[in-house]
Parts: C-alpha cells; structure tokens; sequence
C-alpha cells in the first residue's frame, strides 16, 4: 500500500502533540509504523529542539515503531520544506507507512504542508475568538477534514459549538476535492474519544481520492509545484548572489524607491546583468558537478 502522509495544523495550544500521541500510539498498536515530521520554519533556536520534541511526545517517543523527527530550526521556509519533501522520501524508504506531518509555527507553513500531504487535517481548541476567526479564513480552505480537540468533561458544550459555527463556515469554502464535503469531528487526544472515527474519516478519505485517480493527480501536482519552488528559490538565491547584481542593486532599488526609476525598467536591467555574467558561473557549477558527482542534491543553505 502506497505510504499515507497526512498533514496537521493548527493554532498554538490546540493540542497537536497531546493528538499526535495519541493517534501514533493508537496506529503503531496496530502494526503501523508511523513517522513524525514536524515544519517550523518560525524557530531560529539551535539545539533546543530536539529536547522539546521528545518532551512533547514522550510515549510516543521510546517506542520502537515510531520516529518523530526533531523539527528543522532557523533558516527559511523553502529550506525547511525542502528538508521535510526529502525526509518524507526517505522515511517511505525506511517502511514507514504513516508519516504525519505538523505544521509548528503559523502562515505560510500551512500552504507548504498541504502541498506535501495527501491528506490535511486541521485541528482547533474549542474555543472562538477574533484571532481564530483570522485564521479560519486562511487555513479552512486547505483544510480536507477538521476536528475539534478536547472534545471532553466541560469542554463538550463549547467542542459542539464551536464544531457548528466550522460547519457553517464551510458551507462558503469550496472544496479542495470535487465530491468532497469537509467534515468537522470531534475528538479528544486526552482521553483517546473520536480518534478512531477519526483515522477512519481521513482514511475514507484517501482511499476514495485514490480510487478516482485525485490522489495520483494531487501528488503529481504537488510534485511539480515543489520541482517549480525550489527553482524559483534556486534562481532567486543565485541572483541575489551574483556580484554585478550586488553591487548594482542598492543604487537602483533606491532609484525605484524614490520614484526615479520604474520597478519594472530597475527589474530588466538586472536580469540583463545576471544574464550576461552568469555563463562563466553557470560553467564553474557545472565543472564542480560533475567532480563531485551530485552537488544539485546539497542541503540548503
Ligand atoms: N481537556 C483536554 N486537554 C487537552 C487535550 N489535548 C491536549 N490538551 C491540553 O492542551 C494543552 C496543549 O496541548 P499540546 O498538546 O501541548 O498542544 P499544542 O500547543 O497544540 O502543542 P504544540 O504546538 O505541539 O506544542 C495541554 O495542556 C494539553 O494537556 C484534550 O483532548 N482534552
């Protein structure tokens, strides 16, 4: 059976790992091996992170089946994501069938991940808010399955409302799967309540993107966004280093800032630059790719 990658957001305090946890346990108990890989490409600690992955998720952590993946900290988003595209690879190599990936900070992740899942799942607190409704907006649309967390004890009258409000909601966010209308569960990692009915609905799912083809046309689609992203990001990267657009940049973005100059003359003539210095360069990586063999494959700086 093809690997599953099911992706997780949302906000702080939601209780992802408590979630993870959980679900993990429940899918390892069952023969899975389940991969955890979290995105945060917010964090610029060194070092911590490892420690706070393994206190995040301690049983989850010691047992043999599972392997949670410190997240990658500091640089940028592309980078991080690019790490995260080739882990999930690698750990499809390594047998492992469920590989979940979490989202950790807030913004752009979101759009990353759910490029590199099959499956997005997000998870909210019960609780409202303006700041939720913020980031409703934005994440909902990725969103193929919610669910609302610590669904139990006192906090089921707020999970039920606030499961309404998503549903409501939802009735004006088009589907990201023809076919497919977004349900909102509700569960609670704490006490283990709706996480099956839950790895049922995502599985539902996949297997019913899989059976008509959506899935297949998903991951080739995200194959070539991510082949797209890390061009632009490789030409950008090259650009911004090349010395004659170095030294001219300054000068010309304060020509476009203070309105001497059109953006879009400043923008050709740097191309121009880029372009006509660029052949030795292009020669140069060239030679040092072919000594070495494999110098594309680097990670990122
Ligand atoms: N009542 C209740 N509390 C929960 C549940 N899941 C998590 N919590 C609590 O919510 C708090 C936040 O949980 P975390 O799992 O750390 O959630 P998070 O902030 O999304 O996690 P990270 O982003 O992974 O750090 C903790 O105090 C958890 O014990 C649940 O199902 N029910």
């Amino acid at each position: 059976m093809t690997p599953s990658h099911p992706g997780l957001s949302g906000p702080p305090g939601a209780g992802k790992s408590t979630f993870i946890e959980t679900l993990g346990k429940q899918l390892t108990g069952a023969g899975h091996r389940v991969a955890v890989l979290a995105v945060d490409p917010s964090s610029n600690t060194t070092g911590g992170s490892l420690l706070g992955d393994k206190t995040r998720m301690p049983r989850l952590t010691v047992d043999p089946a599972a392997y949670i993946r410190p997240s990658p900290t500091g640089g940028h988003l592309g980078g991080v994501t690019r790490v995260t595209n080739d882990t999930i690879l690698l750990c499809e190599r390594a047998a492992y069938d469920v590989i979940i990936v979490e989202t950790v900070g807030v913004g752009q992740s979101e759009i990353s991940v759910s490029e590199m899942v099959d499956v997005f799942l997000l998870l909210m607190p019960p609780a409202g808010g303006d700041e939720l409704q913020g980031l409703k907006r934005g994440i909902v649309e990725l969103a193929d399955v919610i669910a609302i967390n610590k669904s139990d004890g006192d906090l089921v009258p707020a999970a039920r409302r606030i499961q309404a409000e998503y549903l409501s909601a939802l009735k004006f966010v088009r589907p990201r799967l023809a076919g497919w209308r977004v349900p909102v569960l509700r569960c609670s990692a704490r006490t283990g309540d709706g996480m099956t009915e839950l790895w049922q609905t995502l599985t539902a799912f996949r297997e019913r993107m899989t059976a008509d083809g959506q899935l297949a046309a998903r991951r080739r689609r995200q194959r070539a966004v991510w082949l797209w992203s890390q061009i632009e990001r490789a030409v950008v990267d090259a650009f911004r280093r090349h010395p004659a657009v170095r030294s001219r940049l300054p000068r010309l973005e304060r020509e476009v800032a203070t309105g001497r100059l059109p953006p879009g003359v400043a923008a050709d003539r740097l191309v121009q630059l880029f372009l006509e210095g660029s052949g030795r360069g292009g020669e140069r990586r060239a030679e040092e790719r072919s000594r070495t063999g494999h110098s594309e494959e680097g990670t990122p700086r």
